[in-house]
C-alpha cells in the first residue's frame, strides 16, 4: 500500500519572531508543496530483516536504517496512534547516534535535523516496522517559506493515515485527494509541531499551523483564527538565495531579548499591534467595508513598519535591504519573510486602478 500526502509552504505577511514571544502574526499557505510517499514493506520482503528508507528524491539522497539498529537504540518502540508524547533529551541524544552512521554531504549538514525530525516521527507513529518514504519538494529549503512545516505536516499526515489513525475510509478515489475532518487535522498539526522542535528548537507553531490548515491565518499564543479574504492581494516573491537557519535565527533573536528585555518587550508589542490591525482590515475588507486601493495602502505601511521592527531584532541582511532598495525605485514596499537572515523577500504588488 502507498499512502501519499501533501502540505504547502507559507509566507508570513507580518509578525515572524515576535510570534515566538507571544505576539500575534498573519501567515498565509502558498501554491508550492511538498509530498511525502510512504510505502510499508514486511519483514524480510525486501530480502533482508527490513529497513525504514528515506529518499529525499530533490536532493538525490537516500538514507535507510535497518530495524535492529532502530530497535537497539530506540527500545521497542511499539507506535502510537493517539496525540503525541514530545521527543525526550534521551530519545533525542539516541536519534543523534543514529545520525552518525548516514553519510551526509557537507555541503548538506543541515539535512540532519530533518532527518531527526523524520526519525522521530517516524518510530513515534509507526514503531519500529520497514518502510519506504520517498520526499518531493516544490519549496526552496532552509529560504523562509515553510519547508520544514511542509516537510513535518506531510510526513506527519502520511504516517499517520498509514497507522489508520486518520483519514481512512472517507477517500473518493484511487487519484483523488483525501481531505481530512478537522479532528484528524489537529491531530496531524501536533504531531508536525514535535517534529518542528526539533527542527527549529523553539517553534511558535504558526508555520505547522498554516500549513495544516491552509488559507490566511492570524496565529497567537497557539490559537489560531481563519482570516476569510475576499478580494486577493499580491506578492512577489524574491528569494535571495542567500541560506539560513531558522533555529540559529530564533535563538539569535531570544539572546537580544535577554539583553535588551524591555525595548524588545517594546518591539514585539508593536508588532503585535501592526498584527492585529492588518488581519482587522483583511477581515474588514473581507466584508466590503474599504476600498481595495486603501487596503492595499494600509497593508503596505504595515508591512514597512514590521519590516523596519525586524531590523532591530537583528534578523535582516544586506541581500534583503537589496531587494528592498530595488523595489522602493519603484515605490513598491517589501519585508522579510520567514526567519529573515536572507531567504526570501515579499513585495506586495497593487492591484492596478481602474480609474
Ligand atoms: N524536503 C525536505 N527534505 C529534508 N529535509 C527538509 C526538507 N524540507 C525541510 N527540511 C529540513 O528543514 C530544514 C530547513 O528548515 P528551516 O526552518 O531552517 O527553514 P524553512 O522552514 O525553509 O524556513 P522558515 O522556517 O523561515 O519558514 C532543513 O535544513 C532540513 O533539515
Ligand atoms: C521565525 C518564525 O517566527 C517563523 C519562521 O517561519 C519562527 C516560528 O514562529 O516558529
Ligand atoms: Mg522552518
Amino acid at each position: 500500500m502507498e499512502v501519499r500526502a501533501r502540505a504547502p509552504g507559507k509566507i508570513i505577511l507580518v509578525g515572524e519572531h515576535a510570534v515566538v514571544h507571544g505576539s500575534a502574526a498573519v501567515a498565509a499557505a502558498i501554491d508550492l508543496y511538498t509530498t511525502s510517499s510512504l510505502s510499508l514493506l514486511h519483514e524480510g520482503e525486501d530480502g533482508g530483516a527490513g529497513a525504514v528508507e528515506l529518499d529525499l528524491r530533490d536532493s538525490a539522497l537516500v538514507f535507510s536504517w535497518p530495524c535492529s539498529s532502530l530497535r537497539r537504540a530506540l527500545g521497542e518502540v511499539s507506535g502510537k496512534a493517539g496525540a503525541p508524547t514530545p521527543c525526550s533529551p534521551d530519545e533525542l541524544a539516541a536519534i543523534a547516534k543514529l545520525m552518525e552512521g548516514q553519510e551526509i554531504p557537507e555541503a548538506k549538514i543541515w539535512l540532519s535535523a530533518g532527518l531527526s525530525a523524520f526519525l522521530y516521527l517516524y518510530t513515534s507513529i509507526l514503531g519500529c516496522r520497514p518502510g519506504k518514504v520517498v520526499v518531493t519538494s516544490d519549496l526552496p529549503i532552509g529560504a523562509g517559506l515553510g519547508s520544514s512545516a511542509a516537510f513535518c505536516v506531510s510526513m506527519s499526515g502520511a504516517l499517520l493515515t498509514a497507522a489508520g489513525t486518520v483519514g481512512v475510509g472517507g477517500g473518493s478515489g484511487v487519484e483523488e485527494w483525501e481531505l481530512f475532518g478537522k479532528d484528524d487535522l489537529e491531530l496531524v498539526n501536533q504531531w508536525a509541531f514535535q517534529g518542528e522542535k526539533i527542527i527549529h528548537g523553539k517553534p511558535s507553531g504558526i508555520d505547522n499551523s498554516v500549513s495544516t490548515f491552509g488559507s490566511m491565518i492570524k496565529f497567537k499564543k497557539g490559537e489560531l483564527t481563519n482570516l476569510k479574504s475576499r478580494n486577493p492581494v499580491k506578492m512577489l516573491i524574491t528569494d535571495t538565495r542567500v541560506g539560513r537557519n531558522t533555529k540559529a535565527l530564533v535563538a539569535g533573536v531570544s539572546e537580544r531579548a535577554s539583553r535588551h528585555p524591555d525595548a524588545m518587550a517594546s518591539v514585539f508589542h508593536a508588532v503585535n499591534s501592526i498584527s492585529e490591525e492588518l488581519s482587522s482590515i483583511v477581515e474588514l475588507a473581507a466584508e466590503d467595508e474599504i476600498a481595495i486601493t486603501s487596503k492595499e495602502d494600509k497593508l503596505a505601511e504595515l508591512m514597512e513598519m514590521n519590516q523596519g521592527l525586524l531590523q532591530c531584532m537583528g534578523v535582516s541582511h544586506s541581500s534583503i535591504e537589496t531587494v528592498l532598495q530595488t523595489t522602493l525605485k519603484y515605490s513598491l514596499v517589501s519585508k522579510l519573510t520567514g526567519a529573515g537572515g536572507g531567504g526570501c523577500v515579499l513585495t506586495l504588488i497593487p492591484t492596478p486602478s481602474l480609474t
